[in-house]
């Protein structure tokens, strides 16, 4: 669902409104570069699915995913969807299936943008709800904040949320987010760089805010407020500061 907000940019929570009290996360494009997903997580997918299925197809868990694949050759239709960035679920869960291996093993480490790590432990810290919701599967999620090049970040979340909770420009996959978190819409802030997930988030009543990092090459869209990365996010909203690692 998409609908545009002509002005002012939606986000903002005007004086006498409710403060932030949950943040939900994007990652491509939002904690994490896009380049990192399209270019180091997506291709290890791709040259490690042969022999995952090879391995696992008769797995139930794997052999279930396979199951709800259309067409007569699901691997040639898993290789469609991977040169489409189709955000199905059964590519999504397998992806994040096999991507476990090179988390766990050290071949792969979650990238996140330098300004994520002390925002969210600072947010965290002081009471915030935290929450994922991206198209990678909860499983990948929790790998990649786990794994990340700043630590285990993965207990700084309450909640993970991907394409099984509904499609992110579906305004009402927001509404069950906010729902599953037992927050209030308007004391929920949806960050993305995606201007069509805002939209949506938006339509359910969220504070929004763009991510527009640069390296990312992201185009504001003006709808929604905008900020280049956490800390300015954290200025906008009355959040708190970063905060340094512990020790
Ligand atoms: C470990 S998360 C992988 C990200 C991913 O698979 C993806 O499709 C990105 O989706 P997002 O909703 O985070 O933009
Ligand atoms: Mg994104």
């Amino acid at each position: 669902m998409s609908e545009a907000h002509p002005e002012p940019p939606h986000g903002d929570p005007g004086v006498g409104e409710d403060a932030v009290r949950a943040i939900v996360t994007d990652i491509e494009g939002t904690t994490s570069a896009i380049a990192f997903v399209k270019d180091t997580l997506f291709p290890f997918a791709a040259a490690n699915l042969d022999a995952f299925l090879d391995a696992r197809a008769a797995d139930p868990a794997v052999a279930a995913i396979l199951s709800e694949i259309p067409g007569p050759d699901p691997r040639a239709t898993l290789r469609h969807w991977m040169a489409e960035d189709a955000k199905v679920t059964p590519l999504k869960t397998l992806q994040g299936m096999i991507w476990r291996a090179g988390f766990e093993d050290g071949r792969l480490r979650g990238h996140l943008w330098p300004d994520v790590p002390a925002c969210l432990r600072a947010w965290a810290a002081s009471g915030l709800t935290l929450a994922v919701y991206s198209s990678g599967s909860v499983e990948a999620q929790r790998l990649l904040f786990r794994h990340s090049a700043a630590g285990d970040l993965e207990p700084l979340f309450a909640g993970f949320f991907d394409t099984r909770t509904g499609p992110k420009r579906d305004a009402r996959s927001y509404a069950t987010i906010v729902a599953s978190l037992g927050t209030n819409a308007q004391e929920t802030l949806f960050l993305s760089d995606v201007v069509e997930e805002l939209d949506a988030a938006a339509a359910a009543g969220l504070l929004t805010c763009q991510l527009i990092r640069p390296q990312d090459g992201t185009r504001p869209a003006h709808r929604h407020a905008e900020a280049p990365d956490f800390p300015a996010v954290a200025a906008r909203f009355g959040l708190p500061p970063p905060q340094p690692p512990p020790g």
